[in-house]
């Protein structure tokens, strides 16, 4: 089969957020690989793709740490030969209070010689719309939404074109929804008015699928786009117009069998719902405890003794956020994360080495710290499960596994077993 070149090359700032836009790049047609960091050049060999997702941690890292990554991934993209990038940041804007998101844009911006790049965290499918500059997460403003307590990049000003200017150096301006709803014409046109101002990162306002795919259009020729999953929906029909994609059915995976497990480390309500869904069902749950991590209790090994081949276990340390801040009181909220993603880790290693073939995770860090654990390089994406979410299978590092990486916010209720009963699915 002729090798792929990847048209797309993109940057994401956490693990769970490049499977969701990965999972995005796939509905629209693209063939999609996800890599676990800049991958080594042993397995650049291996990546036939359309689509590259270079998946870094580095929403929460020091800035000049956050923008050396970046770059890095970017020279590795550029290397592959992709013709457009993109900076994908959480729908809900998350960057520390040093700020990630302009410094990173600016530093690509810079290394493409990109004058101009559209800034959309919008993600409709789930509740996130950006209007008049201003984020909205349902029908509460970003600040009001809970992501104002957010434990590591709390959300205080939903003003996104005042917040990404004060993390920027150059000039940050708004393409406003009246602009938008003129289609790509009139949002080019907006563009070049802001360009001739000097502004060099925009602020994009999106409340529908359809502003997305305007604004996508509208970005044909940009050598950087930046924002969430969402604003990559209009991407992929670039391409098919240039006629450099073919029509395809980017999501097909064959299937994996073998023993499954739920991981679920994820603090978040959407998460807490799902764990509490399972339980209700009477399936069978493990739970972590932090407190008799830090005593040094054998919790690892009971989980395992517990775990059983012949029926799905899920094993969680979710707990409502009264009881992780009294965890946290205790243990230091660091101290305790660690200690559970350690734990989880060693779990879904331990169960790999047993068998294990299939892997539910729920949580950004929680992923993150799995997919290190089992030492997975790279995912290539299948079909979505939820909106953000897709079953992927590791290549490139041992025997493949289907992994399904969820976001805390993501998925509904019964999450758990749908994405069971997806891997279940037929044989593709
Ligand atoms: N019961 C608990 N007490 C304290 N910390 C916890 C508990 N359960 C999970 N954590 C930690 O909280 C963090 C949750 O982050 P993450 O996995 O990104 O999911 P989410 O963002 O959905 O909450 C992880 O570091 C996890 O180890
Ligand atoms: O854009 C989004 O909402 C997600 O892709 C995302 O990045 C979520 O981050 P976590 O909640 O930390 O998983």
């Amino acid at each position: 089969m002729e090798k792929l070149r990847p048209l797309l090359g993109c940057i994401a700032d956490d693990f769970t957020g490049a499977t969701d836009l990965a999972n995005i790049l796939v509905r629209g047609g693209m063939r999609t690989v996800q890599t676990i960091g800049v991958p080594s050049e042993d397995l650049a060999a291996s990546l036939d793709a359309d689509a590259i997702v270079v998946a870094l941690k580095s929403r929460t890292a020091p800035v000049e740490q956050a923008v050396s990554e970046s770059l890095q991934a970017l020279r590795w993209l550029q290397g592959r030969g992709c013709r457009q990038f993109f900076f994908k940041y959480c729908s809900t804007f998350d960057s520390t209070s040093a700020g990630n998101i302009g410094p990173v844009a600016e530093a690509l911006q810079a290394a493409l010689a990109a004058d101009f790049a559209i800034a959309c965290p919008a993600f409709p499918a789930a509740g996130r719309t950006a209007y008049m500059g201003h984020l909205f997460v349902q029908q509460r403003l970003l600040s009001e939404s809970g992501m104002e307590r957010h434990p590591l990049t709390p959300m205080r000003d939903p003003d996104l074109v005042r917040l990404l200017q004060a993390q920027s150096r150059s000039k940050v301006g708004l393409i406003a929804h009246p602009d938008v709803a003129g289609g790509a014409a009139a949002v080019r046109e907006r563009i070049a008015a802001l360009r001739s101002q000097g502004v060099r990162l925009a602020i994009a306002d999106a409340i529908s699928d359809a502003d997305l795919i305007t604004l996508g259009e509208a970005c044909a020729d940009a050598p950087l786009v930046t924002g969430g999953s969402g604003m990559a929906q209009g991407l992929p029909a670039n391409f098919r117009r240039s006629g450099t994609l073919p029509d395809a059915d980017a999501s097909l995976l064959p299937r994996i069998a073998g023993p499954a497990v739920v991981l679920s480390g994820s603090a978040s309500v959407a998460t807490n719902g799902q764990v509490a869904a399972w339980l209700r069902g009477g399936r069978r749950g493990f739970r972590i405890e932090p407190l008799a991590l830090a005593r040094g209790e054998s919790v690892v090994a009971a989980a395992l003794d517990f775990i059983d081949a012949g029926e799905t276990t899920l094993v969680y340390a979710t707990s409502g956020a009264d009881e992780v801040r009294r965890v946290q009181a205790e243990l230091g909220a660091a101290h305790a994360g660690a200690l559970v993603e350690q734990a989880l880790g060693q779990i879904a290693a331990r169960l790999r080495e047993r068998g294990t073939r299939r892997f539910v995770v729920a949580g950004g860090e929680t992923s993150g710290a799995v997919v290190q654990a089992l030492g997975l390089r790279a995912l290539r994406i299948g079909a979505q499960i939820d909106p953000g979410v897709p079953e992927t299978h590791s290549f490139g590092a041992g025997e493949p596994l289907a992994v399904v990486l969820k976001s805390g916010n993501f998925g509904t209720e019964d999450f758990f077993d749908k994405a069971l009963r997806h891997l279940e699915g037929p044989v593709a």
